[in-house]
């Protein structure tokens, strides 16, 4: 497995591999690695010739009250998994790399489309213009035929199709499935934060959205009613940011169920904050 933290040499790697005619798939990633990401690897190296995985802590996502500084950064243990997961190139800048001059002064940036601004856009209003910012340029560092995002972070996915479609990026964004805990927690390099105490406390959210798919399948198209549903059974959060049923195209509210649907949740446990999302198919 190669390592690579200069743009240069990480772009020429795609480049040969390119030329001689095959795929390479991209799966980015912030590290503090789990089988979620693992995942992603599978499908990358399921659907290309060559899988590159990224790691990056970015700082332009994460607001100045956020957790850049703790993001847990386990780089060994991370290589050593990709490694055995058969991954063949790493890009692991540095934030001088990206970022020459500083991630503040940092100039040009991609603005998101709408999808960017409810629910994520709300509670982290700077997240999604720094995640469509480095994904863009990931992209240009690693140019790949597939790049490979997990459902987990359903809005975030949805920004990145947009920003590919709105800006002829030539790359396929290929969406995973959530993998979860035997118990249903959703895999999150955040979960380690979780005391004992917080992590038992933090299956209510995949409880809750587990009780809404049901009424959803039980016939209930109101989001009014599948929101109290979870809410009811989300008072184990220290603190519910939102707790929604929305459009899946537009993740605007509607006032009744018509067409696919998505139930997010984002909720803290103590100072962890985690997110998670049930898609509701009308079929
Ligand atoms: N449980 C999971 N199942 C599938 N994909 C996942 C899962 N967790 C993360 N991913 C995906 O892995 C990619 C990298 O995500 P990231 O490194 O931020 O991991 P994370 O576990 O979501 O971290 P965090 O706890 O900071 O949200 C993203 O596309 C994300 O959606
Ligand atoms: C897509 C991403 C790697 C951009 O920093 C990050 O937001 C993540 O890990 O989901
Ligand atoms: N998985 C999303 C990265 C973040 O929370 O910054």
């Amino acid at each position: 497995m190669e390592t690579f933290s200069s743009i240069d040499a990480m772009r020429a790697w795609c480049r040969e591999k390119s030329i001689s005619g095959k795929t390479i798939g991209l799966v980015p990633t912030m590290g503090a690695l789990h089988e979620g990401h693992l995942s992603l690897v599978h499908a990358a190296k399921n659907s290309c010739d060559h899988c590159v995985t990224s790691i990056f802590v970015n700082p332009t996502q994460f607001a100045a009250n956020e957790d850049l500084d703790q993001y847990p950064r386990p780089i060994e243990d991370d290589l050593a998994m990709l490694r055995h997961a058969g991954v063949e190139a790493v890009f692991m800048p540095t934030a001088d790399e990206m970022y020459p001059g500083g991630a503040e002064r940092h100039a040009t940036s991609v603005h998101p489309s709408a999808v960017a601004l409810p629910l994520e856009g709300v509670h982290r209003p700077e997240h999604f213009a720094g995640v469509a910012t480095v994904v863009m340029k990931l992209f240009q560092a690693a140019p790949s035929d597939r790049a490979f995002f997990g459902r987990k972070d359903f809005q975030q996915l949805c920004v990145i199709e947009h920003m590919v479609r709105d800006l002829n990026l030539p790359i396929e964004i290929v969406p995973c499935d959530i993998v979860r805990e035997p118990d249903g927690l959703a895999m999150s390099s955040r979960n380690r934060y979780l005391s004992d105490n917080e992590r038992q406390r933090a299956l209510c959210i995949s409880k809750s959205l587990n009780l809404v798919e049901r009424a959803f399948l039980d016939g209930s198209r109101d989001p009014k009613q599948l929101e109290s549903i979870m809410g009811d059974h989300l008072s184990p959060c220290d603190r519910v940011d939102y707790a929604v049923v929305v459009d899946r195209q537009t993740l605007l509210p509607v006032p009744k169920i018509t067409r696919n649907a998505v139930a997010l949740v984002a909720a803290r446990l103590g100072a962890t904050r985690l997110i998670d999302n049930r898609e509701l198919e009308t079929g």
